[in-house]
């Protein structure tokens, strides 16, 4: 496996929970495999006031939180460590920008480290135009002989204008080329293997088209509500904070041309395509098209939650979605016809990532039972948890005559290795100390899903909490059958998984 050149990672907002819930510990993961560059340091800056030990200290935590059967005193893990260091920084004082500066060259000195600096951004979105604006200015987002890579946390925006004038403001300072948009869903093992699937298997590409699939439907699941995100989340909901970019970008993988090569532009401009593609609706399509619902106290494992208004820093009257689901329509010749149907919620009745694609039915029903009546034939590639790829076809029920049931061929992930699956920070991070931009979105693909994005947005604000559904925490929104005809839906698919 290729090793990444000497470097050093500096990450703002190094207090938060990202860095110590996933940063920190994916980057000791690839410490631990041999993966990191053989010389590296990590600067964590944040404003809270913390000694390198004290920082040391919490990461470690966070580290044995994720990996419960490593100890304290693991050798590698102060190994690892002795290489973490901290500052106090204010992002939004200019002149504490020096300081940073002379502690990174400090710290260069003292490892004879080449010019190399990945910049991430782990911090409130508001901090994302400041600090590469105070990089500039004391010089740190330049080198005569090395590299820059800056990677920016999700939400890159929060409509189209504000992610525009965000990609303008950052190739002012850096090259686009060096810019890292991240979309953690695409550093899922699951999800890179999607490519896999369709681009190494001649079978499935003569059926990956209108003709033979019927629609494919995106959930993404989640029985957690929101949290302590209440300030984020009224400004977000769920269709920025989950479908403007993770969902659709599944849905990119699933319906992207064959790039012309395995390289990031080759694939970037087909994932691009796919978003120039979506079929844009009519406010009076919007209201057919589009659902959205809000969670109410209800009970989740056996326990009580609150409701979406009862929330910290959620307004008692809030109109915000905590679930969407949109048909999505793609004006291409791959897929015109084939509706793609996308949901995703918080407080929903499971936590589950799933593509079903469904293939079309024979012309003909011939036998009793036939997957009663809808088609047998479902490849259903399961994201989150229990990965799999499971094919689903009709086959005779054993005995007399030819009464036809759905069964199941699966491929689990768990019976390839012992391992666990890598976190998708693990795969994201190492890729851009490597330099490679492949599973990083870019700024026409972003601007892309935003011009979608954008409309349904306005419409839902003209309307207040008109069209807004309510349901009860641990259960499905009902108002999805209205998108989806009976006869498309697939009651076959959980039971069997
Ligand atoms: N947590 C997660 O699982 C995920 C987070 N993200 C994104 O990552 C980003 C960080 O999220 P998260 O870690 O949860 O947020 P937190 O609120 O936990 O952390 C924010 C960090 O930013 C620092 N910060 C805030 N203001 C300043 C400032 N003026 N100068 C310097 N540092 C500052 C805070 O530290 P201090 O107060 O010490 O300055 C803290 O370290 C967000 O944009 C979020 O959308 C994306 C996907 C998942
Ligand atoms: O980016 C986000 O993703 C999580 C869901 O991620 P997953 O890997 O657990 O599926 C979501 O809970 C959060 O609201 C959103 O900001």
């Amino acid at each position: 496996m290729e090793k990444a050149d000497a470097q050093m990672l500096l990450i703002f907002g190094a207090s938060g929970d990202l860095t110590t819930r996933k940063l920190i510990p994916a980057l000791y993961e690839l410490y631990v495999r041999n993966l990191l560059p053989e010389n590296f340091v990590i600067l964590g800056a944040a404003r809270t006031v913390l000694t390198d030990n004290e920082f040391r200290r919490k990461q470690c935590d966070g580290i044995l939180t994720s990996q419960k059967e490593l100890s304290a005193k693991d050798a590698r893990l102060s190994l690892f460590l002795k290489r973490v260091y901290y500052m106090g920084f204010d992002t939004q004082n200019t002149d504490e920008y020096e300081t940073l500066k002379n502690r990174v060259e400090e710290l260069q000195n003292l490892y004879s480290l080449p010019d190399n600096i990945v910049f991430y951004m782990a911090t409130p979105p508001e901090m994302y135009e400041v600090i590469p604006l105070g990089l500039q200015k004391c010089g740190l987002a330049y080198t005569s002989d090395g590299f820059r890579r800056i990677v920016v946390e999700k939400p890159f925006g929060t409509d189209i204008k504000s992610a525009k004038h965000l990609t303008r403001l950052l190739e002012s300072i850096f090259d686009e080329h060096d810019i890292y948009r991240i979309d953690h869903y695409l550093g899922k093992e699951t999800v890179q293997n999607i490519l896999v699937l369709r681009f190494s298997n001649g079978i499935f590409e003569p059926l990956w088209n209108r003709n033979y699939i019927d629609h494919v439907e995106i959930v993404s699941s989640e029985t957690l509500g929101i949290g302590n995100r209440g300030g984020y989340y009224e400004s977000s909901g769920a269709l920025r904070d989950m479908v403007q970019n993770h969902l659709l970008q599944l849905m990119a993988f699933i319906a992207m041309e064959p790039p012309v090569a395995f390289d990031p532009e080759s694939i970037r401009d087909e994932i691009a395509k796919v978003f120039k593609s979506l079929h844009h609706y009519t406010p009076e399509e919007m209201q057919e098209q589009i659902v959205r619902g809000q969670y109410t106290a209800g009970t989740i494992a056996g326990e009580s939650v609150q409701g979406y208004r009862d929330e910290k820093n959620v307004s008692g009257d809030s109109v915000r979605e905590t679930y969407v689901a949109v048909k999505i329509e793609l004006d291409n010749w791959r897929w015109a016809g084939t509706p793609f149907y996308i949901y995703t919620g918080k407080r929903l009745s499971e936590k589950k990532t799933e593509i079903i694609i469904h293939f079309k039915s024979t012309p003909q029903q011939l036998f009793v039972g036939q997957c009663s009546g809808s088609s047998c034939n479902q490849l259903i590639i399961r994201v989150q948890p229990n990965e799999s790829i499971a094919l689903r076809f009709g086959l005779k029920i054993p005995g007399s005559g030819f009464e036809v049931r759905q069964v199941s061929m699966d491929f689990l992930y768990s019976s390839l290795s012992d391992k666990k699956l890598p976190d998708a920070y693990e795969r994201l991070l190492l890729d851009v100390m490597l330099g490679d931009s492949t599973l990083y979105s870019r700024a026409d693909a972003q601007e892309a899903s935003w011009n979608f994005i954008d409309p349904i947005i306005k419409n839902w604000v003209k309307r207040g909490k008109d069209g807004l559904a309510f349901y009860a925490s641990g259960s499905d929104p009902e108002e999805i059958d209205r998108l989806m005809p009976h006869d498309k839906k697939c009651n076959c698919c959980n039971e069997m998984m």
